[in-house]
């Protein structure tokens, strides 16, 4: 039943995946959307295999950055032969520009850059953030003043301050990009909008008059990418180059305002909805590696003389592992919801914008940061090789936590999220009903189904006691968020300071009701699921986000009597029940993340586990192995020993 057999492995995976209890394929199949999408990657893969020009001339862990920029450029240029899709150095231009040309461009726009930037006749990014503002947008620097008399937008930095810094691939790569500025005409500011600004010549790569533009340097992770700065001069370029499909500017500098005021943050919001994917992909990365790595790993004996047993058997080991495997699935379905949101607000529907802001800002915050702290979960279960760049782990660590910060950071996010709660909240307390569905927020204005929570000893329970608990929680806090706020008010306090006040409680309302929202999410999306047996392990995986989640929230629960402790004592025992089932297929499930040993780029999580042989073999890549002797050790610490030895002989 597990597909991933193959001769020559290592007896311990193979034991492991002979245990399997239901199809990896089908499972496979229902995480990656359908069959169709799996045949697709082994074909990208075994092409990726044959084409030897497409591998790294030596693992880039021990490249330097230069070197990483040059190979990655080398891959991408050689992809575009290959496939249309590329990687590292063309992210932005994938994920940012083109959808801003989508979302943003009218469609004589459209018509103009949309081919070329499919066909990569230049390469773009999405240049917003500045040195000294990126969360406050309304406080962007950059300026875009119209002259009515050339048809010209001007574009300046006039300060160090307004310097763009921080767009990926803007440093070296990128020639043609999204310049977000305060657009001014007639002498009036209307606010941040977006021009397509050429920043280098498009055959010889330099610099244009007026730009300024590098590398912003080393970063905690993320290597490869060219992150970087921007300085603008009176830049001149046409009318035509500010993205008109929603703002517009006539040629005498007359504004036509959008329909809706936040439609020029289409592209923020489409990236914090499409990451929610990227991010369940990221933490079923770290749970592949780390639990491959624990079926292999023997440490210790359990039963005295009965030998050592493999670190999986560990209940410990397998808490800390499995819940990471049962979030990548509930980040799964979560992310299927926002981008088909996504898809309807593409289509036209703009009302559909502020159910959509509200989901994808909450969540964008929740999962990037439990992809985070699960990715560095996996990478201490793997005890000192975990440490190791080998793994693989402490780069993807890095690139994931970035998505905590980028794309909105995570505390501000949840801000944006709980002002969506307390609009509910005020419309419950003055009896006001929803204006239009939304099945996200509808159960804010129901009052509790029932006073006490319906978690029993059941080991197999019903998935919607522990939901219902979860909102249970979730509208208590936003409701205590909101008394708060308005007894603020009422003592005199500003709305704005009162908020600031409130930020804390505000916080927790909205994590506790994204936390609701994906646990829905996960427990309707397996309904999809008919296969029995692929079913079961669906099961077993929810149940043990459900009660790991319960156990997160314990106290919260707790608080006002909701729940007994009696009940947690039920809840952790559901936890240890799912991980005793989930034990078995613990290896054929990570399996069925269909991840190959190109994505997972870790000699711990390498398929065949024969990972001892590999680090040897990785560690001897080491351009520190390629001398016997360092040939500075004489000018130093050989000197010192020699000196230290004539020393003694005195
Ligand atoms: C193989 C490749 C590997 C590559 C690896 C590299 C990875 C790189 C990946 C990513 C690149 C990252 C890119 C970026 O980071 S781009 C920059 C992103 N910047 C941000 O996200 C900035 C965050 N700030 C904001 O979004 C906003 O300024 C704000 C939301 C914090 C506040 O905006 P403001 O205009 O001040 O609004 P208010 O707070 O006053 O709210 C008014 C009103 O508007 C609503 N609202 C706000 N934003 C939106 C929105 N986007 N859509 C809809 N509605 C919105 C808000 O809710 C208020 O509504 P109200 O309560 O009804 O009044
Ligand atoms: C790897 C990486 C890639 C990036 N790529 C791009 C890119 O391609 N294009 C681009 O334009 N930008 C990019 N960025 C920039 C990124 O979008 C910003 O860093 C991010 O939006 C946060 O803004 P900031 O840095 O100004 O943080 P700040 O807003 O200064 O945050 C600092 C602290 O202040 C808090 N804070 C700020 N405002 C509030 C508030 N209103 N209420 C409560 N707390 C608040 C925050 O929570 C945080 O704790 C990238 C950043 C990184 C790290």
């Amino acid at each position: 039943m597990n597909s991933y057999i193959k001769p020559g492995d290592n007896p311990l995976l193979t034991e492991e995946r002979k245990k399997c209890q239901f199809s990896t394929d089908i499972l496979a199949a229902f995480y990656h959307e359908n069959a169709q999408k799996i045949k697709r990657r082994h074909e990208i893969y075994q092409y990726y295999l044959e084409n030897k020009e497409l591998h790294d001339p030596e693992p880039t862990e021990f490249m330097d950055r230069y070197h990483r920029l040059e190979n990655a450029e080398r891959k991408v240029s050689l992809l575009k032969k290959h496939v249309k899709k590329a990687g590292s150095p063309l992210g932005l231009h994938y994920t940012m520009m083109i959808p801003t040309i989508l979302n943003n461009a009218d469609d004589e726009q459209k018509a103009e850059w949309l081919p070329k930037a499919q066909n990569l006749e230049f390469i773009g990014t999405y240049a917003q953030t500045e040195l000294g503002h990126g969360t406050n947008l309304r406080f962007l620097e950059t300026t875009a003043t119209y002259d009515p008399k050339t048809q010209e937008f001007i574009l300046n930095s006039p300060t160090t301050s307004a310097a763009k810094w921080w767009p990926g691939n803007l440093g070296k790569s990128s020639n043609r990009i999204i310049v977000v500025a305060r657009l001014i005409s007639n002498g009036k500011d209307y606010g941040p909008h977006s021009f397509f600004v050429p920043i280098r010549d498009p055959i010889t790569h330099k610099s244009l008059p007026g730009v300024t533009v590098g590398d912003i340097g080393p970063k905690f992770g993320i290597p490869t990418v060219d992150n970087g700065f921007l300085l603008l001069n009176n830049v001149r370029i046409p009318r035509r180059n500010m993205f008109m499909k929603n703002a517009k500017l006539n040629p005498d500098g007359t504004y036509i305002s959008p329909k809706h005021a936040k439609l020029a943050y289409g592209t923020m919001v489409y990236v914090r909805a499409v990451m929610i994917r990227t991010m369940s992909h990221m933490l079923g990365l770290a749970s592949t590696i780390s639990i491959r790595y624990s079926a292999i790993r023997k440490q210790g004996e359990i039963e005295a003389g009965k030998g050592e047993v493999k670190v999986l058997e560990y209940q410990t080991q397998q808490y800390r592992l499995l819940p990471q495997v049962a979030r990548a699935w509930a980040f799964e379905f979560a992310g299927r919801y926002t981008r088909k949101l996504y898809a309807q607000f593409l289509g036209g529907d703009v009302d559909v914008l502020p159910a959509l802001h509200g989901v994808s800002s909450g969540l964008k915050a929740v999962v990037t940061h439990q992809t985070a702290q699960g990715i560095e979960q996996c990478r201490m279960a793997c005890g000192g090789h975990g440490y190791s760049e080998a793994s693989g782990l402490p780069q993807l660590f890095a690139t994931a936590v970035a998505g905590c910060t980028y794309e909105g950071e995570n505390m501000v996010m949840l801000l944006q999220s709980a002002r969506q709660l307390v609009k509910i909240a005020s419309d419950v307390r003055k009896n006001q009903k929803p204006t239009k569905q939304n099945p996200v927020t509808d159960y804010l204005y129901k009052t509790s189904a029932a006073t006490k929570c319906k978690i029993d000893q059941t080991t197999d329970p019903d998935p919607s006691s522990v939901i219902e608990a979860f909102e249970h929680v979730a509208r208590r806090l936003t409701f205590a968020a909101f008394d708060k706020l308005e007894q603020l008010k009422q003592r005199g306090i500003s709305a704005e300071n009162a908020w600031v006040q409130c930020g804390v409680d505000l916080r927790r309302a909205a994590t506790a009701h994204t936390r609701t929202f994906i646990a829905r999410q996960f427990s309707n999306g397996i309904l999809e699921m008919r296969d029995l047996p692929v079913q079961a392990v669906l099961k077993d995986l929810l149940q043990l986000y459900l009660f790991y989640e319960v156990l997160e929230c314990d106290g919260d629960l707790l608080y006002d009597g909701y729940v007994i402790g009696q009940q947690i004592e039920y809840s952790k025992n559901n936890v240890y029940e799912a991980l005793r089932r989930l034990r078995p297929n613990a290896v054929s499930i990570v399996d069925s993340f269909d991840f190959n040993d190109r994505e997972l780029n870790s000699v711990l999580g390498r398929r065949d586990g024969n990972v001892y042989e590999n680090m040897l073999e990785w560690a001897k890549s080491s351009p520190l192995n390629k001398h016997d002797v360092m040939p500075f050790h004489h000018k130093y610490l050989g000197k010192m020993m020699e000196d230290a030895r004539q020393q003694s002989k005195l």
